[in-house]
């Protein structure tokens, strides 16, 4: 049975074609190269960690696959700089437009209006859609490692490492974790949401956080909605949290943010 994100995959597939019918990948690496310099994503993050605080990747989404239709967000810059005011580490932004309804267009405004780095959150298949987004100011990629066998997410991680940007793992199991902890970028995600069966459950961080070493930064993602949630999950030790759907449901991000970003 095809799944939610056998579809979406199906459709990137498409979309990469399409990217490379329209653009050289000489033209854009020059693009990419003249970009403004990538800002340190992952440093942020681990400072963050290090000062034993939360690290929040706050996203910007309107729709999804599981929650469908979020918010209609006129105007994605106003919820960022709320992100940003509230004490967000880093911004997120979905640039999938038939599921999320995002753009790489949302990510430039939002990059420009803030001072956080920026990760383009998208369904990436191929090196093609690392220079696009390095191209329009992306400062870290998402990899997932479901849709990814070893080999290809090892090029892509140089491949991003190379243009100086930060790179995501994410993993839903034990051997996606284990795939992705043999890799050499220290965010490890964890996705509390099967984006196979669309179903959510913390617990996913909890029995996946022991075989996560030290030095290593674990960022539990999806379903996080209130500060109880934090304080149980920095008991196994995430620093790190992405939340999307609850922030952009939110009557007052900022003070949102804040709460989320100083539970202990
Ligand atoms: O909106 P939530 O439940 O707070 O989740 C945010 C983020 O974790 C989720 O959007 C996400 C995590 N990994 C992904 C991969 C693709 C698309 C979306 C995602």
């Amino acid at each position: 049975m095809s799944t939610a994100l056998d579809k979406i995959i199906e459709y990137k597939k498409e979309e990469v074609a399409t990217l490379k019918a329209s653009r050289s990948f000489e033209s854009l690496h020059s693009e990419a190269l003249h970009q403004t310099p990538p800002r340190g994503f992952a440093k942020r993050m681990q400072t963050i960690a290090n000062q034993d605080q939360n690290a929040l990747i706050c996203e910007i989404k309107r729709k999804s696959p599981s929650a469908g239709k979020i918010n209609s967000l006129s105007d994605p810059t106003a919820a960022a700089k709320a992100y940003e005011h509230g004490g967000a580490a880093c911004i997120s932004v979905l640039t999938d437009m038939p599921s999320f309804g995002g753009s790489l267009d949302d990510m430039v405004a939002v990059r420009n209006a803030v001072t956080l780095p920026v990760l383009r959150k998208d369904f990436m298949i191929d090196v093609i859609q690392i220079l696009e987004a390095r191209a329009h100011g992306a400062d870290a990629i998402l990899l997932i490692m479901s849709v990814l066998d070893d080999n290809q997410a090892a090029e892509m991680h140089s491949f991003a490492d190379q243009l100086g940007m930060a790179v995501l793992l994410e993993s839903h199991n034990e051997e996606e974790l284990d795939r992705a902890l043999s890799l050499p970028s220290p965010l490890i995600g964890v996705n509390n949401r099967d984006l196979k069966r669309m179903v959510t459950d913390l617990e996913t961080t909890v029995r996946l956080s022991s075989r996560i070493p030290s030095e290593k930064l674990l960022i539990s993602e999806s379903g996080i909605k209130a500060s109880e949630d934090i304080a149980m999950l920095r008991k196994v030790g995430a620093r790190g949290f992405l939340i999307g759907e609850s922030l952009m449901k939110s009557g007052n991000i900022a003070n949102d943010v804040r709460e989320l970003h100083t539970t202990s």
